[in-house]
Order: structure tokens, then sequence, then C-alpha cells
């Protein structure tokens, strides 16, 4: 990423308290899905035919396996409820704003199945009983909404609204900056070109309070 400060693009002035009707149902809740090895396999073969190619030459007849075990690395966001990772809850009475920023990201772009990569910052405001999560919790719950077939609008919302599910804070703010490949090697071949999603919720969006959550964010940009 380059040095520019992150914009939040505009979002309600209004503070509300953050009811529980704020949190939206998770999308994608950990159903019992299977990742069929054998399946992605066939398909890579049959990719590899279809541009063209010869899958049995020599440097092509791992690939198929090789592209199905990184799919289920990529994907593996697919097989769990991610917001599971903050049920390591402490009740340490800290009420004060909690800002993990730079958090490296890796998804993949439902519509073109190609990378966006870029940072996350993922801030909240404890509860009344002053509940925290582990600060490793944020990553993994960024990491698992990321490994799957995603568009960051909802990759945003996704993490946001986990962390108002389970830490029940006052509030909650999530930034995504991220390149998108599908804009820079093809396409309208814009490489550079970043684009940046909030999620902002309950307190949070008490235009003081994001204030502060912003110059933390971007103290280190300057
Ligand atoms: N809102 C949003 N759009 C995305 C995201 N990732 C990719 N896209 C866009 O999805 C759109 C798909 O547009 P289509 O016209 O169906 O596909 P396309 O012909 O491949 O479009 P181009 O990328 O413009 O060549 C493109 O404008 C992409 O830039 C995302 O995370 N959020
Ligand atoms: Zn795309």
């Amino acid at each position: 990423m380059t040095g520019t400060s992150p914009r939040i693009p505009a979002s309600p002035e209004d503070a509300e308290p953050l009811a529980a009707s704020d949190a939206a149902p998770l999308a994608n809740p950990s159903e019992a899905r299977r990742f069929d090895l054998e399946a992605v396999r066939k398909a890579v073969r049959d990719l590899l035919i279809g541009i063209g190619e010869d899958p049995d030459r020599d440097g092509l007849l791992g690939t198929p396996d090789r592209v199905a075990r990184s799919y289920a690395e990529m994907f593996a966001g697919m097989t769990e409820d991610p917001a599971d990772h903050l049920d390591a809850v402490f009740d340490i009475g800290h009420e004060e704003m909690v800002l993990a920023r730079d958090i490296p990201l890796y998804s993949m772009c439902e519509h073109h199945l190609l990378p966006f990569h870029g940072v996350a910052h993922v801030g909240y405001i404890p509860g009344e009983s002053g509940r925290v999560t582990g600060l490793s919790k944020l990553a993994r719950l960024v990491e698992g909404f990321a490994r799957r077939p995603q568009i960051q609008e909802r990759l945003t919302s996704q993490i946001a609204d986990a962390l108002v599910a389970r830490l029940k804070p006052r509030g909650a703010i999530v930034i995504v900056e991220a390149e998108h490949l599908c804009m820079s090697m093809r396409g309208v071949r814009k490489p550079g070109s970043r684009t940046i999603t909030s999620g902002v919720r309950g307190s949070m969006r008490n235009a003081a309070t994001r204030a502060e959550a912003m110059s933390l964010l971007m103290s280190h940009h300057s």
C-alpha cells in the first residue's frame, strides 16, 4: 500500500444507541460445507484444456492438484463461522476504544475469482461489561470472511456485524482499503487504484467518536 491517508466515506451522523437490531444476521453462516478437492482438480484440468493448454505436458501435470490445494486454503473461510473466533472474550473493564490497524488482507473477488488485497482496520468500543476479545482474534475474523468469494462491501459489513453480534460493543468500525487485480491486470487496467469501504456501527457513528478513530488510523500515514 502507498502512504496516502485512508478516507472514510460519509456515513450517517446520527448516533443511535447500538440496538440488537443493528446486528444484522450474518450472511453465509457456518453451514456444513465441504471442499471437494477432486471436483476442483477436474475443473482446473478442464480450464487448462479450455484455454488451449495440454494438461498432460510435464509442467502442468501437478497443476490441477496444486491449484485445488491452494483454493482449499484461499477459501478456507467457507467452512467456518469466523465470528466464532470472538468467543475468546475477557471482561477486563476496558471501556475505551480498541483499534487494530493495518491487518493484511487477501481475498478473492467473486466476479472474476481474482485476488483483491490490502489492509483492514478494525475497531470497537467495548460495551458496559468492558468485554474485549484477543487481539489476534480480530485478524482471524478478517481472515475468515476474506477467505471466501467476496465483494469488498460485504466483507466489510460482515466483519462489523460479527463484532456487534458477538462482542456487544457500544460501537464498531471497520475500514478496508484494497486493490483489486480485476481492475489492475485486466479490464479497465488501473493498477494502484484502491477501493475504500467502511462499516460503522453504534456509537462509532457519532461524529466526534469517529473522528477519534480516524485520527488514530491516520497517524502513521503522515
Ligand atoms: N462493488 C464492487 N464491485 C466489484 C468488486 N470486485 C469487483 N467488482 C466489479 O464488478 C464488476 C463486474 O462487472 P461486469 O460488467 O459484470 O464484468 P466485466 O465485464 O468483467 O467488467 P470489467 O471489470 O469492467 O471489465 C466490475 O465493475 C468490477 O470492477 C467489489 O468488491 N465490489
Ligand atoms: Zn473482480
